[in-house]
């Protein structure tokens, strides 16, 4: 669909009173709005019962009714986008597997009349890029998320907005945050709203040890799964924390952690690292990646003693940790400091939506670690507050994500530049639970003579979690999901692929009397932080997400996780469902299965059911879901080849396990 905005069409920001008819949607600018249960739902002038709540906490329950409808929002982000960041953008998006162009198409969309707030659906698409971090590429005329222009949140506007918007103009090809000039620099162009949001630190030390989810009765059943090694002089694996390299201070945090035995993952990619080896690790959802990267790290950063360095105002960190999205940033960051916990080991994060300054004052301290998502931390060496020349390991977290074509520009940037160490001085580690081949390929130009390790096959879902595909029209699916959701009080994650579905479901539900909040890319970030918290210490149980959620989010007590709307892509699915069923513990995954637009995920999704020994049903098949699965497909081998490392590979059959482990 074009995604253009109309420049002609923009109206200024005082359009915040009245009604105004934009693409068959009705905008009643700090109004209520009333969802209907019934099909079409609009703003309503009278009704100012559900207004967005820009109070700290995120649900949908407030009266304030303030803040939506902004049009002059629209222009600031609008125009960039039409000549910038662009259609070149999502050419090259989709080449890549899984759809992503599709995603992005799909995240612009106006959903059709029955499911959307539109009265003539297909109004003012909007490319987004997705939801996740794309800040950064507009020095290269790609303009991160520049120009966006969906009529927004007037309300904030002048209060905080997200950096990341790229804020080019439409002769300039938006973005342009990489021209190297300051925050408020006169340059001619208007100027950019900053963003003022300084995070709090939520969890503090003394949470540190009691956030993250206690192992389930299946743990010990990790050890079940078979694990392939590929590579050259492959370190053994560790059989227990106690028995490895690791510092007696590192072991006492492991402990505190409440971690008796290292996960597969852990006990293979640990020794690898410590043994300074550069590592593609593959293993699934909920099964340990981060302590795996981070401890091996921590522990070097240990023996070493060093005091973090700092050079002037710019920060050398001798750790980057990259990830695709802001939460699991901070999520990196607070696992990082659990297991430094009370030692001389720095940990910072940077990322955005939040106040530059504050950000670039807390590097500038220096740190020893640094978990960033892209575009930040291209800003930040940009700018000089961090250089890469004592990078000692480079790790990108959901590295398939990282190397497709939303965010491998960033990463190329990162890695070629000046300052950053060379391959094979420095170790590059990259983790996911997929990575298709092409990543694979394109992965190995970053590393240097690496280990592949792969537990189990990879790209498959956890079966600890129970998948339940139903078939449904796109009509039904409100009726569904209320009757999934009604009476229960599981903490559950509601997956759609649009950011303005995501507002519409969780104020729909909340109107049903079942308390929701939402997370996606349209969300200024504070609200995106208090979303996540308000699910993690219980104040609303529903959490309605795009796929901004859908990796590496580490939720206590999600039991369950609803595709209302189903993916383009079977990783992104494997990702999504793994929000629950994690390190040991049962989940559930229900999928609401639309034929009209869900078919080509028919073959896929099938595949991963009876992979995981789960129940296919008869319309999945017969939409082309009757093949035989594939793991290669989801990139389960090394692409270098099951021999490489001649005869030093091997393959860890599955451990017996006792019955005292139960
Ligand atoms: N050895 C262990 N024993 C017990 N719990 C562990 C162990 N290792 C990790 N965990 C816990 O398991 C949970 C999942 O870990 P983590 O988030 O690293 O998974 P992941 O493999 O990165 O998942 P994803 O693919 O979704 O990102 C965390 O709460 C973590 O604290």
């Amino acid at each position: 669909m074009d995604d253009d905005w109309d420049d002609g069409a923009v109206v200024s920001a005082p359009a915040m009173t009245g009604i105004i008819s934009e693409g068959g949607t009705k905008f009643s600018a700090g109004r209520g709005y009333k969802a209907s249960s019934t099909g079409n739902s609009e703003w309503d002038s009278n009704n100012a019962t559900s207004g967005w709540d820009d109070a700290p906490s995120s649900g949908y329950q407030g009266n304030k009714g303030g803040g939506r409808g902004g049009r002059g929002d629209r222009e600031d982000r609008g125009r960039g986008h039409r000549d910038g960041r662009g259609r070149g953008n999502r050419e090259d998006r989709g080449n890549f597997r899984g759809g992503r162009r599709n995603d992005n198409d799909n995240n612009g969309e106006w959903e059709t009349p029955s499911d959307s707030w539109g009265e003539n659906g297909n109004g003012n698409g909007f490319s987004s890029g997705g939801d996740f971090e794309s800040e950064g590429r507009g020095g290269r005329g790609r303009g991160g998320r520049g120009g966006r222009g969906r009529g927004g949140r007037g309300g904030f506007r002048n209060e905080e907005r997200s950096n990341d918007w790229g804020g080019g103009d439409s002769k300039n090809g938006g973005g342009g945050r990489f021209g190297g000039k300051e925050d408020g620099e006169d340059d001619g162009a208007p100027p950019k709203p900053r963003d003022i949001y300084v995070p709090e630190e939520r969890v503090t030390d003394d949470d540190l040890f009691t956030t993250t989810i206690t192992s389930g009765v299946n743990f010990m059943k990790l050890d079940e799964i078979e694990v392939k090694v590929t590579g050259e002089n492959v370190p053994n694996p560790l059989t227990s924390f106690q028995s490895s390299e690791l510092r007696p201070h590192l072991l006492k945090n492991i402990e505190k952690s409440g971690y008796t035995k290292p996960t597969p993952i852990q006990k293979y990619a640990i020794p690898i690292i410590l043994a300074g080896r550069d590592l593609m690790g593959c293993a699934q959802t909920g099964s340990g990646k981060t302590a795996a990267f981070l401890l091996p790290m921590i522990n070097k950063i240990l023996a070493s003693q060093e005091a973090p360095e700092t050079d002037g105002n710019t920060c050398n960190p001798k750790v980057v940790v990259v990830s695709p999205t802001r939460e699991l940033a901070i999520q990196i960051n607070e696992q990082a400091r659990k297991f430094a916990h009370n030692s001389i080991v720095k940990c910072a994060v940077a990322y955005g939506g939040t106040s530059v300054s504050h950000q670039r004052n807390v590097v500038k301290e220096g740190c020893h670690i640094l978990v960033a998502t892209p575009g930040r931390l291209n800003d930040f060496v940009t700018r000089g507050h961090v250089s890469f020349s004592s990078v000692q390991f480079f790790v990108l977290d959901e590295a398939d994500r990282m190397l497709d074509m939303g965010f491998l520009p960033t990463v190329e940037e990162m890695l070629g530049h000046a300052s950053m160490t060379a391959t094979g001085e420095r170790q590059t580690l990259m983790f996911s639970a997929t990575f298709p081949e092409e990543i694979q390929h394109l992965a190995g130009k970053f590393l240097h003579n690496y280990v592949f390790v792969a537990v189990g096959i990879v790209g498959s879902a956890s079966t600890d979690v129970t998948q339940e595909v139903h078939l449904v029209t796109r009509f039904e699916k409100r009726t569904k999901l209320i009757e999934m959701l009604k009476g229960t009080k599981e903490r559950t994650v509601v997956f759609v692929e649009t950011k303005r579905n995501a507002d519409f479901l969780a104020t729909f539900l909340s109107e049903n009397d079942i308390q929701s909040t939402s997370i996606h890319g349209d969300r200024l970030q504070r609200e995106r932080e208090q979303a996540l918290w308000d699910i993690k210490k219980g104040i609303r149980h529903i959490l309605v997400a795009t796929g901004v959620a859908a990796r590496g989010l580490d939720i206590e007590g999600i039991q369950h996780v609803i595709n209302y709307d189903l993916p383009k892509s079977i990783d992104e699915y494997v990702h999504r469902i793994g929000r629950t069923g994690r390190v040991g513990n049962s989940g559930k995954a229900t999928s609401l299965f639309d034929e009209s637009c869900d078919r080509a995920l028919a073959g896929p999704l099938a595949n991963i059911l009876r992979q995981a020994g789960q129940n296919v049903p008869d319309f999945l098949s017969n939409a082309g879901g009757g093949g035989g699965g594939d793991s290669d497909i989801f990139g389960g081998r090394d692409i270098r080849g099951d021999d490489f490392g001649k005869g030093q590979n091997f393959v860890q059959q599955p451990a017996e396990i006792e019955e005292e482990d139960w």
